[in-house]
C-alpha cells in the first residue's frame, strides 16, 4: 500500500437513497461527507482518521512513492541504508539516462493507446520521470497524454483502468499526509468529453490529462494537482451495458439535484483547501453555463470549454485578422463570422470575440454582436425560427434575417458571406471540399478554423483545407494535424493548432500566484491577448496564429503575468507580496514559482 501514489478522485452519488456512497477506497472521500451532520466541516474526521494512520518513514516513501521514487537512481549510500544493495541493477543511473531509456521504450509500443498506458504506468511509478519526458518531448507526448488519444482512452477507460493502477489512498488522506494541499482542481462530470458526447466516468482522464499539461506546460507541482470525476451516473447506454464499466449505472439525475450535489461538493472542497482553483471541464452546454453563472464571482474557479477556448481561439483570431489585414488588406471591421456549432464553446469564443471588438475597437454591443452567425444542427440560429432556442442561444440569435430560415451550411455562406468558419459541432468533414471551395471563392485568404476534437471529430483536415482553397487558408484545428507538403513548391506549410492547452495553464499559474478574488472576464481577456503578443518574430514570419508548442513553458509565463498583472490593477489579487514588486518582474516571479522534474 502506498499513501503516495498519485490519487484521483471520484465523487459518486446514489440518487435513489439521496447520498453519497463509498464504492469501495478511492471512494472514501465521498463516504466522508455523507457521515459528516451538514452543518459540520469535513476536516476534523479527515484529521482523526488520518492521525490513526502510520506515518512513513523517509525510505519507505522513497521506494513506495510515486513521485519520491528515483529508482535505479538511487544512491549507493540510500540503498545500503534501506536494506535495498544487492536487490538493484549496480549501476546508479541518471534521470537522463532513465528519459532516453523510457523514450527508447515508449517509442517501441505501436499503438497511440499503448503509448498512452505506458506513460500512465510510468507516472504511477515515477513521477518526476513521467513529467522529465513530457517536458522534454512535448510536442511527442501531448498528443499521447492529451488529445487525440487521451479521447480513445476515455472511450476505453474501463478496459484500460486496471493497468493504470488507481489510487491506493483517498486523495485527502493523501494530501494531509504528504502535508500537500491541492492548488488545483481539474473537475469534470464525464457529461461531454471533448467532442465524443457523455461517457459517464469514463471522463476520468480528461481531468488528468489537463492536470499533467498543467505540470509539463506551466510548471505546476504534481503534488499539488487534484482530478476529479463527479460521477452522477451516465445517459450513455453503451456504457451502462458493458460489463467492464466501472461508474454509478443510472441515468442522470435532474438539474435540481444535479446542482445541489455540485454545491454540497464544492463546499466541501472549499472548506478543505480555501485556495482551492476549480476549473470546470466538459460539462454539458446548459450545466456548463449554469455552473459558471454560479460561481464564477464566488469562487477561484473556470470553464475551460467556455472561457480557455473563447481566450486560446480569440488569440488566435487576433493573428489572423492581423495576417488578412497585412496580406489582403481586411480591416477589422469587415469581419463576419459563422460558427457551425452552438454549444459551450462555440458561445464561448463568441463571448470572447465580442469582449475584445468592444473593449479594444471600440464597437457598441449591437455592432459587435452583429458579427456573429450561430449555426446549430437545425441550420442558422435566429429569434424567430420557431423552436425554443436553448438558453445560452438566444443573445446571438439573429434579427435581420427578413423571416427567411437557412438550414444547409452551403446556403448560410451564401447569405452571410463569411471571412471566416469556425467549427465546434463536433461533426466529421462538415466542412466539405464545396463549402472550403466557396470560402475560397468569397476570400483571398479564408479564415478556416475546424475546432473540434479529438481529430476523429473535426470539421475538415489540414489537407482538405489546403487543397480546396489554392493552400490560401488561414488554419487553426482543435487537435494538431500533420504538416501539408505543398505538391507544387515542396514548401512545408504547418497547421495552427487552437487548443486550450496554450491558454489554462498560463491562465491557470497566474491565478495561483495572484489569487484574484475571481477571475474575471477582463483578467481572460489580458490573457488571450498576451498569448496573441507571445509569438516571436520567426514564427510570425512563418505565418504562425500560435507559438511553438516546445514554448510552452515560456508562453505559460506570458500569460501568467499578464493574469497577475491585470489581477493587481484591478485591485483583486489576494497576494500581499505582489504590492511590493514591479509588473516588469512578474514573469520572473512567475517563473521562479515553477516545478521542474528532477531528483534534486
Ligand atoms: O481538451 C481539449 O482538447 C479541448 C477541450 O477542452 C475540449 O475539446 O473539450
Ligand atoms: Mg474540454
Amino acid at each position: 500500500m502506498s499513501l503516495y501514489r498519485t490519487a484521483n478522485l471520484v465523487l459518486s452519488k446514489t440518487w435513489r437513497n439521496q447520498r453519497f456512497t463509498a464504492h469501495n477506497k478511492p471512494f472514501l472521500f465521498a463516504k466522508k461527507i455523507h457521515t459528516q451532520s451538514p452543518s459540520s466541516t469535513i476536516m476534523p474526521a479527515l484529521k482523526e482518521e488520518s492521525s490513526q494512520l502510520h506515518q512513513p518513514t523517509k525510505s519507505v516513501d522513497a521506494v513506495h512513492s510515486p513521485y519520491y521514487n528515483n529508482g535505479t537512481a538511487l544512491s549507493a549510500n540510500m540503498r545500503q541504508k534501506m536494506h535495498l544493495t544487492g536487490q538493484m541493477p549496480s549501476a546508479v543511473d541518471s534521470i537522463e539516462n532513465q528519459a532516453a531509456r523510457a523514450l527508447k521504450l515508449v517509442r517501441s509500443r505501436q499503438t497511440q493507446l499503448e503509448k498512452y498506458t505506458f506513460m500512465a504506468q510510468l507516472r504511477n511509478n515515477n513521477t518526476r520521470l513521467f513529467y522529465k519526458l513530457l517536458n522534454d518531448h512535448i510536442e511527442e507526448f501531448a498528443p499521447i497524454i492529451y488529445t487525440p488519444t487521451v479521447g480513445e482512452a476515455c472511450q476505453k477507460y474501463s478496459d484500460i483502468y486496471p493497468f493504470l493502477t488507481p489510487p491506493d489512498e483517498i486523495i485527502v488522506e493523501y494530501k494531509q499526509r504528504s502535508g500537500e494541499t491541492p492548488d488545483i482542481t481539474v473537475m469534470t462530470d464525464g457529461s461531454r468529453i471533448l467532442g465524443l458526447g457523455d461517457l459517464g466516468m469514463n471522463g476520468m482522464p480528461i481531468s488528468m490529462g489537463k492536470l499533467q499539461l498543467y505540470v509539463a506546460g506551466a510548471g505546476v507541482d504534481p503534488r499539488k494537482t487534484l482530478p476529479i470525476v463527479l460521477d452522477f451516473g451516465t445517459n450513455n447506454e453503451k456504457n451502462l451495458a458493458d460489463e467492464h464499466y466501472l461508474g454509478v449505472r443510472e441515468k442522470r439525475p435532474n438539474d435540481k439535484v444535479f446542482y445541489n450535489a455540485v454545491d454540497q461538493v464544492l463546499k466541501s472542497l472549499i472548506r478543505a483547501f480555501p485556495d482551492l482553483l476549480v476549473q470546470f471541464e466538459d460539462f454539458s452546454s446548459e450545466h456548463a453555463f449554469g455552473l459558471l453563472e454560479r460561481y464564477q464571482d464566488k469562487m477561484l474557479c473556470f470553464n475551460d470549454d467556455i472561457q480557455g477556448t473563447g481566450a486560446v481561439i480569440l488569440s488566435g483570431l487576433i493573428n489572423a485578422f492581423r495576417k488578412v489585414e497585412t496580406e489582403s488588406k481586411v480591416p477589422l471591421s469587415d469581419h463576419r463570422i459563422v460558427f457551425y456549432g452552438a454549444g459551450s464553446a462555440a458561445i464561448g469564443v463568441a463571448r470572447q470575440i465580442q469582449e475584445y471588438l468592444e473593449i479594444e475597437h471600440g464597437l457598441t454591443e449591437e455592432q459587435a454582436k452583429k458579427v456573429f452567425y450561430i449555426c446549430d444542427s437545425k441550420g442558422l440560429v435566429t429569434a424567430d425560427r420557431g423552436d425554443r432556442l436553448a438558453e445560452h442561444k438566444v443573445y446571438y440569435a439573429r434579427h435581420d434575417n427578413n423571416g427567411n430560415q437557412f438550414q444547409s451550411l452551403a446556403d448560410i455562406i451564401d447569405y452571410v458571406k463569411p471571412t471566416t468558419l469556425i467549427g465546434l459541432s463536433s461533426s466529421t468533414g462538415a466542412f466539405s471540399k464545396n463549402i472550403l471551395e466557396r470560402m475560397s471563392q468569397l476570400n483571398d485568404q479564408p479564415i478556416v478554423f475546424p475546432l473540434s476534437n479529438p481529430s476523429t471529430k473535426a470539421e475538415c483536415t489540414f489537407e482538405d483545407a489546403m487543397k480546396a482553397t489554392n493552400n490560401k487558408v488561414v488554419f487553426a484545428s482543435g487537435t494538431a494535424f500533420p504538416a501539408y507538403i505543398v505538391p507544387e513548391t515542396k514548401q512545408v506549410r504547418m497547421p495552427g493548432q487552437g487548443n486550450n492547452m496554450y491558454m489554462f495553464p498560463g491562465l491557470g499559474l497566474g491565478s495561483i500566484v495572484a489569487k484574484p478574488e475571481s477571475i474575471t472576464n477582463r483578467i481572460i481577456l489580458r490573457a488571450a491577448m498576451a498569448l496573441a503578443d507571445s509569438l516571436t518574430e520567426q514564427e510570425r514570419a512563418n505565418g504562425w496564429l500560435y507559438p511553438e508548442l516546445s514554448r510552452i513553458r515560456d508562453v505559460s509565463a506570458t500569460v501568467a503575468s499578464a493574469v497577475v498583472d491585470q489581477a493587481v490593477r484591478d485591485k483583486i489579487a489576494t497576494v500581499e507580496e505582489l504590492q511590493s514588486i514591479s509588473p516588469s518582474e512578474y514573469q520572473n516571479y512567475v517563473k521562479e514559482r515553477m516545478w521542474t522534474p528532477s531528483y534534486k
